[in-house]
């Protein structure tokens, strides 16, 4: 059995989470706009507690949150195997790396605007209604 065989048992033995965790660490360490996203979803979920938002908002606050997230982890997954397979400039990492940056953007615009239509009306109201 060889070296791969090996580590592939081993980690199949282990707790099934770990290695997504890991992801998850790894990347927060490691990507400054994963930080800014979870900063801002802590901020929103502050706000979202401090204006009392309804159970169908907080749905799509946790949405948007979940698929900002989602996004931006799986741009950094195919940032990785790009920067792994194709080191040297090529026309479809180009589209590989612009693809997943642009799913990053569509989840963030997103987001913005139903933030916009959740939280504007309710700024409003508490400061000039
Ligand atoms: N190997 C490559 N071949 C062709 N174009 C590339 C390649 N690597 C990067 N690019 C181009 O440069 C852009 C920026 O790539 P980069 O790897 O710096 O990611 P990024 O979007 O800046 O993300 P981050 O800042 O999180 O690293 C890509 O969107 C792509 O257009």
């Amino acid at each position: 059995m060889n070296e791969k065989s090996n580590k592939k048992m081993s980690n199949s033995r282990q707790n099934p989470f770990l290695p997504a965790l890991n992801g998850i660490f790894t990347t927060f360490r490691g990507e400054r706009n994963f930080r800014i996203h979870v900063v801002a979803a802590l901020a929103v979920v502050g706000l979202a507690t401090w204006l009392n938002v309804t159970y169908t908002e907080w749905r799509w606050i946790i949405g948007c949150i979940a698929i900002v997230l989602i996004t931006e982890l799986l741009n950094t997954a195919v940032e990785a195997l790009v920067d792994l397979v194709s080191p040297d400039y090529h026309p479809l990492a180009k589209k590989a790396k612009d693809a997943a940056a642009g799913a990053v953007l569509i989840a963030a615009v997103f987001s913005a605007i139903i933030g916009c239509v959740i939280f504007c009306p309710k700024l409003w109201s508490l400061f000039f209604g």
